[in-house]
């Protein structure tokens, strides 16, 4: 696994294997970047708006590959289109890539290539198969995840305000189901939260840590895409912390996530549940989520 710029002393190396348009029933295209590592087995993965933020490992020139290797695994520039053979340029667009002669690094180039500087939206987001397919009133992931790729799409967000990616953005998905313990473990830690236990107690009742998950991998991947100064969707101090990665990562601004149902009374996600899940991420895990916390309802 060719080592990537993201690879400094103690991240671990990722590499993107590859990169495919993904047009989406909410409007602009994405790109999902499917990655490897040298940490473990899983496809964690990028879900990326914006063309021109380009995955270094992707596009790193590799020996004798062809320009159709290149399109295939999705390194190129602009549009496929039938009848394209070379990667590297699109002529429609009138769109080239350059190249390092000797490492076969891509070249930044403000035309074809979003600059690392700019302040860039970025979710890490940890798998939740519950919340983002079981329709899950026990945790917002599901409603955090489409709120993440609308707040990336759009300019600002009008309900808050909230200035949005305007199209550019990234939504690092890792495979850490369940705060790192995975989904068999996550479903016993549900039966016990229905016999009692809040979504802390349970993961120490089953042996595991509060929290399980390590962002590293997220952070290289950060780093692969090219983006430094980060614009980070969360209510985690922890997450920002272990995002963070001076002088490569600087999390310029943490733009909160507050549920939507506190915001808007008729949307999101309103369940005894939630707002258990919720006060004990406030309470116990340091979440910055400010009032109002509705008491459980009444009916326990
Ligand atoms: N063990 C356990 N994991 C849970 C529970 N509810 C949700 N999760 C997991 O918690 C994680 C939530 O991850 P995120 O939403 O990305 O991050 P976060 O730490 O909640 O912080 P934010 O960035 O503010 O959302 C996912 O891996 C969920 O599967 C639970 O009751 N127990
Ligand atoms: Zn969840």
């Amino acid at each position: 696994m060719t080592a990537t710029a993201a690879t400094q002393g103690d991240l671990p190396v990722v590499q993107c294997i590859a990169r495919a348009r993904i047009p989406t029933t909410q409007g602009p295209d994405i790109f999902l970047h499917l990655y490897a590592n040298n940490r473990d087995k899983k496809e964690h993965l990028a879900i990326v708006f914006g063309e021109d933020i380009r995955s270094r490992s992707l596009f790193k020139q590799r020996p004798g590959e062809s320009q159709s290797d290149r399109m295939i695994r999705g390194a190129y520039v602009g549009k496929l289109r039938p009848g394209r053979t070379i990667a590297d340029t699109d002529d429609v667009l009138g769109m080239s890539l350059h190249f390092d002669e000797k490492t076969g690094e891509l070249l930044y180039e403000s035309q074809t290539t979003w600059d690392k500087d700019n302040d860039t939206l970025v979710r890490i987001h940890s798998e939740c198969y519950t919340g983002e397919n079981a329709w899950s009133a026990r945790c917002d992931c599901g409603e955090q995840f489409d709120r993440a790729g609308r707040l990336i799409a759009c300019e600002h967000e009008r309900e808050t305000g909230i200035v949005g990616g305007n199209g550019h953005g990234v939504i690092v998905y890792l495979r850490q189901e369940g705060r790192g313990i995975g989904l068999g473990e996550k479903l016993k830690a549900y039966n016990l939260q229905d016999l009692g236990a809040d979504t802390v107690q349970a993961n120490l009742m089953l042996k595991h840590p509060v929290d399980a998950r390590d962002f590293s991998i997220g952070k290289a991947i950060i780093m692969d895409l090219g983006i430094s100064n980060v614009r980070l969707l969360t209510n985690n101090p922890d997450k920002i912390q272990q995002v963070v990665y001076e002088p490569y990562i600087r999390c310029v601004e943490r733009v909160p996530m507050v549920p939507i149902h506190w915001t808007n009374e008729n949307e999101g996600i309103k369940s005894k549940e939630i707002e258990g899940y919720l006060r004990t991420k406030i309470e116990r895990m340091g979440h910055l989520l400010q009032e109002p916390i509705k008491l459980h309802s009444s009916t326990e």
